[in-house]
């Protein structure tokens, strides 16, 4: 019940829609043990006395009964599933809301195909016992009570006899609540961690294929498949108990109406038109008794599935939704950047992946980071855009403690080209114009230009238009991360960062991208992250980082004037590779 409660905001404005569909099945449940009567009265009254007159009128007012009780079923039907669709539509959106403001630390351990499944199942689930399985409990209690209450109007001790089982249907239905919801609740993580591996093995086909790993792939996915089967039979092993055995309860109850009412209506105590009643009413009561499998079954997996959906909910998103609405409008900032001792550690159980970093980044000022791998040079990016939070330190924009700053107030003003361009399944003009939507067709074509896109793009055959496939398959790398770059320029940021954005593309390239990039930056502050001397020698300020530490400042030359320096031998070794390379060149053109 705690779920429910928890989840009544969303259902809870749609109560009206609730009320009328319950309204309805009151009529159909009415109209429903109203029949018994009729029966009784038609049988004992009726033919009993020879009132033969009267058939036609009952035969009408029987007909009208089963109109009112059509049209009863219709409105029941249609409201349960209009009050089930509005629901999960405000909880879905609200799920896909949370989505976007949870923390990245939520999704450096979250996966994306059980999230899926969340997002899917589960809220179908959820649906589901919405819709239908919360009338169908309704149902059940609405025909046990009206039916026993005319049972005992009609007379006590049979109705008394007939219930003798009764309560070993309560016990067995609450020991089978308690064990089929844990059975449910692995049946849904199972499925989640299937639908996990399948997206995982799609995302990383090529990698699956390059290492020949399809085998291994196929015997993974059996294993969780297996597991998932597995919960299934035994789930459907608490099932199969549990209807035989309310079926024999059910039995017990005839047994026991046919043994005392035929005592009965043989001694003339009872008149046949009554056990009549009693018998047709008994199976208007042992009929939702054998669904009450079916009903807790609903009412468990929804439980489950409610559970799974509170879990997301719960978690805490750094910038709740009402910061943001709140949030001043996004006004420009200048781009000045202060680091003052910051550190960072992303869990516990991680050392530091920063130690004290300071740096002061004016507006118009080029920062490079350079250093092995896992020196901390995103890291450092990363706290600017505040996607993680200092452990230690300050951090300062215009002056103003970052952590004052609303997310997208920030974050409106900072251009990140990632590592990985993450390219969106639709065209390339819509790609471009992602950050800022209200861009004209010249503003976009600029950005592409300053990017070395344009030319790329305006051979393809429907050019901006030209539509890309999930994560920007059928292009390459370089023109993917160009494609970025186009889209952080058209923010017009205060502050860009270049995390390795220009890896994959040829040098030349990547010289005209710095020209432009002088052109666009004028007065704004960027970051420049990366692992080729020649893409941020022209940098104002390169820190060399290791292990989360600046070991060196300065300007190009000003390091490489340092004789015992990692950057100077960083630089010589890629010196050296590019002196080697046009070396094997020449020799290779003298040879020929
Ligand atoms: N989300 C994270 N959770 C935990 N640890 C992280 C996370 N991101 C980075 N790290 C760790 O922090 C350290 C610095 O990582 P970072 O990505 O900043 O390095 P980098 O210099 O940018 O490396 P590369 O050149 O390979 O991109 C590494 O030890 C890394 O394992």
């Amino acid at each position: 019940m705690e779920t429910f409660k928890r989840l009544k905001d969303y259902y809870w404005p749609y109560k009206r829609l609730f009320l009328i569909s319950i309204l309805s099945l009151f009529v159909v449940t009415s109209v429903t043990v109203i029949y018994p009567l009729v029966l009784k009265y038609t049988i004992d009254d009726v033919f009993g006395q020879g009132q033969y007159g009267q058939v036609p009128y009952l035969a009408i007012g029987f007909i009208l009964l089963m109109g009112v009780k059509g049209v009863a079923v219709y409105y029941h039907q249609y409201f349960g599933d209009l009050f089930g669709v509005s629901t999960v539509y405000e909880l879905r959106n609200e799920l896909y809301t949370k989505l976007q403001y949870l923390p990245f630390r939520y999704y450096d351990s979250a996966k994306t195909g059980d999230l899926m499944s969340r997002l899917a199942g589960d809220v179908e689930v959820f649906r589901f016992f919405l819709s239908f399985g919360l009338a169908q409990c309704l149902n059940f209690l609405l025909l046990i009570g009206f039916g026993f209450a005319i049972m005992l109007y009609l007379h006590p001790s049979l109705a008394l006899v007939t219930f003798i089982a009764m309560p070993f249907v309560a016990i067995t239905a609450y020991r089978f609540d308690k064990q089929v919801h844990v059975a449910f609740k692995e049946i849904r993580e199972a499925f989640s961690a299937l639908t996990t591996k399948v997206q995982e093995n799609i995302s990383g086909m090529s990698t699956v294929k390059a290492l020949s790993q399809e085998d291994f792939e196929i015997t993974t996915f059996t294993g969780k498949n297996k597991n998932y089967k597995d919960n299934h039979i035994s789930t459907a092993k608490i099932w199969s108990s549990f209807f035989p055995i309310m079926e024999l309860i059910g039995n017990i109850c005839v047994v026991a109406l046919l043994v005392y009412g035929g005592w009965l209506v043989i001694h003339e105590q009872m008149k046949l038109g009554e056990l009549v009643a009693f018998f047709s009413l008994v199976w208007f009561i042992i009929g939702p008794l054998m669904q009450l499998g079916f009903i807790l079954n609903s009412y468990s997996q929804s439980k489950a599935a409610g559970e799974r959906l509170l879990q997301v909910l719960d978690e805490r998103d750094l910038a709740p939704a009402g910061e943001e609405q709140d949030a001043p409008k996004a006004k420009a900032l200048n781009g000045h950047v202060t680091f003052s001792d910051v550190s960072l550690v992303y869990n516990e159980a991680n050392e530091k992946a920063l130690h004290t970093i300071s740096f002061d980044a004016p507006p118009g000022k080029v920062i490079g980071l350079i250093g092995a791998t896992g020196a901390g040079k995103t890291s450092v990016t990363q706290l600017i855009s505040r996607f993680y939070a200092p452990s230690t330190g300050t951090i300062l924009i215009d002056g103003k403690n970052i952590a004052n700053y609303g997310h997208q107030e920030l974050r409106k003003n900072i251009g990140v080209v990632f590592q990985e361009s993450f390219l969106f399944s639709c065209s390339i003009y819509d790609n471009i114009a992602y950050g800022n939507p209200h861009a004209s067709l010249g503003e976009v074509v600029s950005a592409a230009k300053y990017a070395q896109a344009h030319e790329f793009i305006a051979e393809l055959p429907d050019g901006y238009d030209t539509l890309l496939g999930e994560r920007g398959l059928g292009l390459s790398g370089g023109q993917k991360q160009r494609i970025a770059i186009a889209r952080a320029f058209l923010t017009k940021p205060s502050i860009l960062i270049l995390d390795d954005a220009t890896s994959a593309v040829d040098m030349e390239t990547e010289f005209m991208i710095q020209q432009a990039l002088r052109e666009v930056m004028v007065g704004r502050t960027t970051f420049i992250i990366a692992h080729r001397i020649s893409s941020l020698k022209h940098a104002d300020e390169i820190l060399v980082l290791d292990r989360g530490q600046v070991i060196e400042r300065g300007t190009h030359e000003q390091l490489l004037a340092l004789t015992e320096g990692s950057y100077r031998r960083i630089y010589h070794i890629q010196y050296q590779d590019q002196l080697t390379a046009m070396q094997e060149r020449t020799g290779e053109w003298s040879r020929t």
